[in-house]
């Protein structure tokens, strides 16, 4: 067609790779954090993750600070939090977390699962909404994570691309 439609993967099941860790968090939280940021997505679509840890994943997940060896230098506290590639090859999809900032479990600091929730949306193919409320509203705000419940906006969005 003449607009192809945006980039999405073009199979369900993703592999993703954690490549290393942030110090503000014990990894077994990173691990959990990341895990259910995925199941926010794979539970409105056909989708399935799964971790690998050595070797070339879809999604390869990091905490960067400053330069990076990509063109979207990170800028110290505040300011860019992360940012993630839409899908395709070697960078696509991959999501870079921003070492500088103070990455928590719970509502201090920025909530890692919140973030990447958001930035896995990105590595998903979905840029941004502009309902407030919904997890790819541009800007942060804190949400309740413990029984955290996807916004229509966002179940319509993926499901565009992957229902
Ligand atoms: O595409 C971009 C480029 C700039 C961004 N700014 S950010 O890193 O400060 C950021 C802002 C909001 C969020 C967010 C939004 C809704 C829910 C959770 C996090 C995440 C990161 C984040 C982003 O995803
Ligand atoms: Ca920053
Ligand atoms: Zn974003």
């Amino acid at each position: 067609s003449l607009f192809p439609r945006s980039p999405k993967w073009t199979k369900t099941d993703l592999k993703y790779r954690i490549l290393n860790y942030t110090p503000d968090m014990a990894p077994a939280d990173v691990d959990e954090a990341i895990e259910k940021a995925w199941n926010v997505w794979s539970s409105v679509t056909p989708l399935k993750f799964t971790r690998v840890y050595e070797g070339n994943a879809d999604i390869m997940i990091s905490f960067q600070s400053g330069f990076h060896g990509d063109f979207h230098s990170f800028d110290g506290v505040g300011g860019i939090l992360a940012h993630a590639y839409p899908p395709g090859e070697r960078i696509g999809g991959d999501a870079h977390f921003d070492e500088d900032e103070n990455w928590t479990k719970d509502s201090k600091g920025y909530n890692l699962f919140q973030v990447a929730a958001h930035e896995f949306g990105h590595s998903l193919g979905l840029y941004h909404s502009n309902v407030l409320g919904s997890l790819m509203y541009p800007s942060y705000q804190m949400m309740d994570i413990k029984n955290y419940k996807l916004h229509p906006d966002d179940v319509n969005g993926i499901q565009y691309l992957y229902g």
